[in-house]
């Protein structure tokens, strides 16, 4: 199994650029399946998510040409299978995402449930309940999802709680729906919006995406179209609190600042100076960063993707930070490995009581999910001696060739077996 190795103490300095968005690439991609035309899609990130939901598609009866290293296009002609199996949808939870435009191009689906995971139970009840409103008819056995609908109708659907990939399943799934489909108490990441722009430049009539209420008026056919995927704000927020733990000063190209007001905002007040133009953003920080409190929620407020990072910036921060998480039950597993490197953290409930002012320290930790690994790399970077990161393979999930950008930046790290 691979392991990261990091020599703490090297401030990160110098230019990088972003890669396209993790959480935009994977709904997008299975946007295809509901055209037999050619979707060519851009910056698509060099990812193992994207290659996992690239097999997935195949197996589907999907045809896949990669054009250049981040330029794919995929051609839905036909489909040959319509089941997504286990040992796909548990390495990969966006795997659900087949379930919406299989259903509405095919009138059937079969894909698993996804099951728990390391951040919590994350159930798709929301994805079902929506679908039955549309008419299918659903059925939970032995572990899977059987879905049938001859022509999923239009509805009216109030989402019971606010769900990034259930709204962008039902997004996808009404745009081939008989009737016009209200989505109410949708989620308004800008992931959601992204997809929405593909599906409307394939034909579908969408408005809304990025408010609450998504209003999506069903179509015959869709066509292919190109579409280029927006950058990664998990990514780029990564790469901006690694370098404000540690005293860098760091040239984000590629990337863009209104995708991240409220990391930005934590950022600015944990003393780091920020600067941006069109699509890239800078990071200078001169001194120890300043303890920050927050309290993730759905966007535009401060994103759980970026909670583990912050709170290896507040293990050494100046201060005590009180950092609650809302989305999540069990997104605290980095707690556990950063108090092995010395950190003080005490949890309570959904909040982490974080004391800064201390020395983090090499040693041994493991990866427990994609986040918490992000979270671990950046304690490393900012720790005395070195660090030896076991089970990465939940980094190379989300991260486009990380230990290169780092290692371009300054920072001594490196991958083993
Ligand atoms: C591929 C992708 O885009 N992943 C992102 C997406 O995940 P994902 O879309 O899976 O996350 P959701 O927005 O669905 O989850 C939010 C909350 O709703 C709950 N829930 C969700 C669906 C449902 O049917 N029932 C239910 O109870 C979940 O357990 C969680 O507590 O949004 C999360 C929240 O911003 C991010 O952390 C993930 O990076
Ligand atoms: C939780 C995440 O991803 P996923 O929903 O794909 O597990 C993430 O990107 O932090």
């Amino acid at each position: 199994m691979q392991k990261l190795v990091i020599q703490g103490g090297s401030p990160l300095r110098g230019e990088i650029n972003i890669s396209g968005a993790k959480n935009a690439a994977l709904p997008v991609l299975c946007a295809a399946l509901l055209t037999s035309d050619t979707l060519r899609i851009e910056n698509v990130p060099y990812l193992k998510d994207v290659t996992t939901m690239l097999i997935l598609l195949e197996q589907m009866g999907i045809s896949v040409l990669n054009s250049s290293e981040s330029e794919i296009e995929l051609t839905a002609a036909q489909l040959s299978s319509l089941v997504a199996p286990y040992e796909m949808v548990k390495t990969m939870r966006a795997a659900i995402l087949v379930l919406g435009p299989m259903l509405a191009r095919a009138g059937e689906a079969t894909i698993s449930l996804p099951g728990g995971c390391a951040i919590g139970l994350r159930p798709v009840d929301q994805h079902i309940k929506g679908l039955r409103a549309m008419g299918a008819e659903i059925k939970i056995e032995h572990g899977y999802i059987h879905a049938l609908a001859n022509q999923l109708q239009g509805a009216h659907i109030v989402m019971d709680i606010i769900t990034v990939t259930g709204t962008e399943n039902l997004m996808m799934a009404a745009t081939l729906a008989s009737g016009t489909t209200i989505l109410e108490n949708a989620a308004r990441e800008p992931e959601v919006i992204d997809l929405a722009n593909c599906l409307i430049a394939m034909g579908a009539k969408i408005q809304g995406a990025g408010s609450d209420t998504i209003t999506i008026e069903g179509v015959k056919t869709l066509h292919g179209t190109t579409h280029r995927v927006m950058p990664d704000r998990i990514e780029t927020g990564t790469f901006l609190t690694a370098a404000a733990a540690n005293r860098g000063d760091i040239h984000l190209k590629e990337t863009r600042r209104d995708l991240l007001d409220a990391v930005l905002d934590k950022l600015t007040e944990a003393g780091a100076t920020i600067k941006s133009g069109e699509n890239w953003i800078s990071l200078k920080m001169d001194t120890t960063p300043r303890s920050v409190n927050l309290r993730t929620a759905p966007y535009p407020a401060f994103p759980t993707d970026m909670q583990a990072q912050f709170m290896a910036m507040n293990c050494i921060a100046d201060g005590t930070a009180i950092m609650t998480e809302t989305i999540f039950e069990n997104r605290f597993m980095h707690v556990q490995e950063l108090k092995r490197m010395n950190a003080n953290i005490k949890v309570e409930g959904n909040t982490a009581i974080v004391k800064g002012n201390l020395k983090l320290e090499g040693t041994n930790v493991m990866a427990t999910d994609l986040r918490a690994s992000a979270s671990l790399v950046i304690a490393g970077l900012a720790a005395q001696g070195e660090t030896i990161i076991d089970r990465i393979y939940h980094l190379d999930r989300g991260y486009a060739c990380i230990e290169e950008k780092l290692s371009h930046l300054g920072a001594k790290i490196s991958r083993i077996n």
